[in-house]
């Protein structure tokens, strides 16, 4: 495919130099301003939609970040890491066979020598968010229910959140360890959906309300008591300490990494 000419800021410097995928969007938006403000990275290509990632080839963009929309941010990757890049992926709709994919690749272009290119794919880059995930994990296997509410702002694609597929995913494994088995749910459904959406064994529901920005709940109970895990998002500046985190990470982890809590000393 022939690539278009990107626009690369005319300065280069010894820092470390980033390309932001998705651009124009409300997270694109506030990467940029966030690595334009950090001192020790440099803004040098902001792409979106009409252009092609194969084109920062040869420039000097080191890391791109990729906030675009779950149907084209694989084929971003592949062609960020074909270009010579290490990627940053905030974007959501990623499967172990789509992470998959990408560890094959990642196999293939690394140098053999525990070297190569880094991929970190984190669902949530909110501290509030990954603790909020993190302590979830922990907490599954001591009580015999468990469900997810995620509540976003109503222009958002994806149902469910990143973040709730991937607490599911935690507390249904949390609970699968445990020897815990299925939740108690005596309900018949009157209408479709009525009980939201199961991810591995494990209820999540998404609401879609105007003045929301990015929210969730983890509900926990036990015969006479609940505890509630609740993380709150009120403006995209709460996931900027995390994304320019990840992208001084991500160059010396060669491979995939995914989650932002394998970065964090949570103990
Ligand atoms: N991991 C995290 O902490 C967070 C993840 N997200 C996720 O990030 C993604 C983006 O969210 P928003 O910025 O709110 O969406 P948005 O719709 O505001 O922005 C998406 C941008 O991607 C662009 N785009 C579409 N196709 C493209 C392509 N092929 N190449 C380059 N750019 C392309 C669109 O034109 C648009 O500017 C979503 O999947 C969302 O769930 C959002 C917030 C935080
Ligand atoms: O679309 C959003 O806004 C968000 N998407 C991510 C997700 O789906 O989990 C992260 C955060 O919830 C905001």
């Amino acid at each position: 495919m022939h690539a278009r000419p990107i626009a690369y800021a005319a300065r280069v410097t010894s820092h470390l130099s980033v390309a932001v995928v998705g651009a124009h969007g409300r997270m694109g938006r506030a990467v940029c301003d966030a690595v334009d403000g950090a001192p020790d990275l440099e803004l040098v290509a902001r792409l979106d939609a009409s252009d092609d990632v194969a084109g920062l080839a040869g420039g000097p963009a080191q890391v791109a970040v990729d906030f675009t929309v779950p149907s084209v941010t694989e084929a971003n990757v592949h062609a960020l890491l074909d270009a010579g890049l290490h990627v940053v992926v905030g974007t959501t709709g990623w499967t172990e066979e789509s992470l998959g994919r990408v560890r094959d690749h990642l196999a293939e272009v690394s140098s053999g020598t525990g070297g190569g290119p880094g991929v970190l794919i984190a669902p949530n880059f909110a501290l509030s968010a990954v603790l909020a995930m993190t302590f979830a994990q922990r907490a599954a296997r001591f009580f015999e229910s468990a469900e997810v509410i995620e509540l976003h702002h109503p222009n958002k694609v994806d149902a469910p959140s990143g973040t709730a597929m991937t607490t599911a995913r935690h507390i249904a494994a949390a609970r699968a360890e445990a020897g815990l088995g299925p939740m108690p749910d005596a309900t018949e459904t009157q209408v479709d959906g009525a009980r939201g959406a199961v991810v591995d064994g494990v209820h999540v529901h998404a609401v879609r309300l105007r003045g929301l920005v990015a929210h969730e709940e983890i509900l926990l109970g036990n015969p006479g008591e609940q505890l509630t895990i609740r993380t709150d998002s009120f403006d995209r500046s709460s996931f900027m300490p995390g994304v320019l985190l990840a992208v001084r990470e991500v160059v010396r982890r060669p491979g995939l990494t995914f989650g932002l809590d394998q970065v964090l000393d949570l103990g």
